[in-house]
């Protein structure tokens, strides 16, 4: 992929698969570039050899302040909601122990939970999932030590693109606003194939180290790829979808994978974790871990999903919505912050199937249920992110 976009510059390319594959994809335009790491001011610059969240930490230690770079202005940020501002959040959490001795009634009520969840709030979680706990907590510690080594380090996995996909370590801008605000984050992006690289380059000495990172990050893949199989069931389960057999309709593989860090910030009220946007692959799994700052668009306002320390919170993308012919809506989110702890989420992109052409599938469209979308390449859908990122699948909307 691809050669479609010419007409502009290399970085904007960048840029767009950035969206894309980090699913940045609709009011996130976050420039991956050397710009992203590049610090504006001698302060910052001066801080750029240390670890992201302490270069934080001494700037707000000097001047109580967050630099300007982070701070957005209200209208943008819209209603606030703190990152512990639980109320009813509405998100069904879906307990999975026992599905396969549930008889098919029992089974009925969850796929309706589950239809329900993603044409209401684009959102479910999971708990007893099948994902060994202590896989979570493997994974959440090696994502602690990899964002704890010096940035200078970090850096030498700058993000760029391996193929159709882009990879590696960065900090996120937003071009959404003019003045590029920045995403109070960095952000380690990582496929399977990929693993043994970060590894040796952030370890070079150490392969302990190495294998440690290696081992929990591929176990984890492991696992939610097959928790990703058995959601693309359920889900297609729920949609009324019982095909002979589903493997035209499994994920295309390698999934993408992002480790998040959102170091604690003097004043939450008035920055971003991460942009409001859409997803655009097919769905995510999200392990957010006990501190909370996901939050989903609902009506005018914002509803935060209350963190459990052992679920896995589930949104369709854009691909989801497009395959579902709108049952499953691709929902707008984003992460808040908060003054006192860190915050390591792990999202696991699961990507759509590998066909010519996404369309919704043809089971779920009829007389009363009229196709939404005509059929599009990746490449085109591509194309339109560039064009429209606020609303990539307006082109191919009927
Ligand atoms: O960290 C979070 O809670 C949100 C992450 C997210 O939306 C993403 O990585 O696409
Ligand atoms: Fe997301």
């Amino acid at each position: 992929m691809t050669n479609t976009f010419t007409a502009d510059s290399h970085s904007a390319r960048i840029d767009l698969r950035f969206e894309v594959y980090l699913c940045l994809s609709v009011a996130a335009r976050a420039r991956v570039s050397r710009q992203v790491v590049d610090m504006t001011t001698e302060r910052e610059r001066d801080h750029k050899s240390e670890v992201f969240s302490k270069a934080l930490r001494d700037v707000i230690v000097t001047d109580n302040a967050v630099p300007d770079a982070y701070l957005w202005p209200k209208q943008e940020l819209g209603p606030m909601l703190g990152h512990e501002e639980f109320g009813e959040d509405g998100i069904p959490l879906i307990d999975l122990g026992g599905f396969e001795e549930l008889d098919n009634n029992q089974r009925r009520q969850i796929y309706d939970r589950i239809r329900g969840a993603c044409a209401t709030y684009g959102f479910f979680q999971v708990v007893n999932h099948g994902v060994d706990l202590r896989i979570l907590d493997r994974i959440q510690a090696a994502s602690k030590k990899f964002f704890d080594v010096p940035l200078e380090t970090k850096e030498k996995l700058e993000c760029k693109l391996e193929g159709d996909r882009l990879l590696g370590y960065g900090f996120y801008k937003s071009s959404k606003l003019k003045t590029q605000r920045r995403n109070w984050s960095e952000g380690l992006f990582v496929d399977k194939p990929h693993i043994a690289r970060v590894s040796s380059t952030v370890w070079p000495e150490d392969t302990d180290s190495q294998t440690e990172f290696s081992e929990s990050v591929e176990e984890y893949v492991g696992a939610l790829r097959e928790l990703g199989l058995r959601l693309t069931r359920l889900i297609l389960n729920s949609l009324g979808v019982y095909p002979e057999t589903y493997d035209k309709y499994m994920p295309k593989e390698p999934a993408l994978m992002r480790l998040n860090h959102y170091p604690p910030c003097p004043d939450p009220s008035k920055t971003v974790g991460l942009v409001p946007h859409h997803d655009a692959n097919f769905f995510t799994i999200l392990h957010q871990g006990d501190v909370g700052g996901l939050q989903v668009k609902k009506d005018e306002g914002w509803v935060a999903v209350r963190p459990y320390p052992n679920a896995f919170a589930v949104n369709a993308g854009n691909m989801l919505q497009v395959i579902s012919n709108d049952i499953c809506k691709s929902v707008l989110h984003k992460a808040v912050v908060n003054q006192d702890s860190d915050r390591y989420s792990i999202a696991y992109f699961v990507q759509a199937p590998d066909w010519d052409h996404i369309a919704p599938l043809p089971e779920l469209v009829d007389a009363a249920h009229p196709v939404k979308y005509r059929p599009f390449t990746w490449p085109e859908y591509l194309e339109s992110q560039l064009a429209n990122p606020s609303n990539a699948l307006k082109n191919f909307e009927l």
